[in-house]
């Protein structure tokens, strides 16, 4: 049985992401993304799951720093769970000052707390868990939390579905050291880290890169190198999976144009959608050419 960490504690969506990823495993919860990453980096976990992106609050900026930083891991599956949050405190408990919550948690219900709970101090905590965990301890009077939560901590539901968009989801990484690729479906993600030279021009190069190859962008986000104020590292997503020969083309070329080009992994895409294939960026389309220019390289065509 593998070992899967998770950012815990018990009850938040991303245990109910590790369910979902690798259900018949051991769990292990790690205080923060980052060291659930660290234990697979030292060899006491066999893979993570992570929150990477939010549909309204964007990106989990910790997790991006994480994937950039010390030894590579790759995403090899992906899921996306739906959000909408419980509301919890002490049982008897009619007094809330104090609501924590994630961050992106917080940030999903900014609307409901100012329509429902005007007077109570939004509070940030490391998850949703950490905060149930909070109002148990006496920290805080509410934590905004996954539904599971009320089933690991006792406390009492003061309000369910709580979500200011209501079709909000969360899509989550399963990382573990380079190893074997999951196969190609027709339907997969390929993700970079590019830390481009600094100079004009060099993000529309790396992006005309995947352009000019029909590869279509699913995501792109930069975060500071933290080394010289003004220097930025590019997280880019696109459609495909390094086993096609466009795809690898294309990661060719990018590794050309930067100063450091990280490979996060190639996997199925959790909504199924199909690759984009414009005409004449096939991977058929691609072979092709290769095999003609290796002819006329050989002095049998021209
Ligand atoms: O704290 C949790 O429950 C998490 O799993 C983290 C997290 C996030 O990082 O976005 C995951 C899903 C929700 O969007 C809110 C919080």
């Amino acid at each position: 049985m593998s070992r899967i960490a998770y950012f815990g504690p018990q009850g938040t969506f991303t245990e109910q992401a590790a369910r979902v990823l690798a259900g018949g495993e051991e769990l292990v919860p790690a205080e923060t993304v980052r060291l659930a990453m660290t234990a697979v980096r030292e060899g006491e976990a066999d893979a993570a799951c992570v929150p990477i992106e939010n549909s309204v609050e964007g990106v989990v900026p910790a997790t991006l720093d994480a994937l950039s930083e010390s030894t590579p891991l790759v995403a090899v599956a992906e899921a996306i769970l739906p959000v909408r949050f419980s509301v919890l405190t002490r049982p008897g408990n009619t007094e809330i000052r104090t609501v924590a919550s994630h961050p992106h948690a917080l940030a999903q219900v900014r609307e409901w707390l100012e329509a429902n709970l005007p007077d109570a101090h939004p509070v940030a905590s490391s998850s949703t868990s950490a905060a149930a965990v909070g109002v148990l301890q006496g920290d805080f009077d509410a934590a905004v939390c996954a539904p599971v939560a009320v089933e690991h901590y006792d406390l009492e539901v003061l309000a369910t579905e709580v979500a200011d968009v209501t079709d909000a989801a969360t899509r989550f990484l399963l990382v573990r050291p380079p190893g074997e690729l999951p196969a190609p479906t027709g339907a997969d993600r390929t993700s970079v880290v590019a830390a481009a030279a600094n100079r004009t021009g060099t993000l529309a190069e790396l992006l005309t890169e995947l352009a000019t190859r029909g590869i279509n962008l699913t995501r792109l986000d930069a975060r500071p190198t933290r080394n010289n104020f003004g220097e930025y590292r590019f997280f880019i997503d696109f459609e495909g999976h390094v086993a096609e020969p466009r795809i690898l083309d294309a990661l060719t070329a990018l590794r050309r144009q930067c100063r450091a080009l990280r490979f996060l992994g190639s996997h199925p895409r959790a909504d199924g959608t199909r690759t984009t294939v414009e005409p004449g960026f096939g991977n058929d389309d691609f072979v092709e050419a290769a095999v003609w220019a290796d002819a006329v390289r050989k002095g049998d065509l021209a």
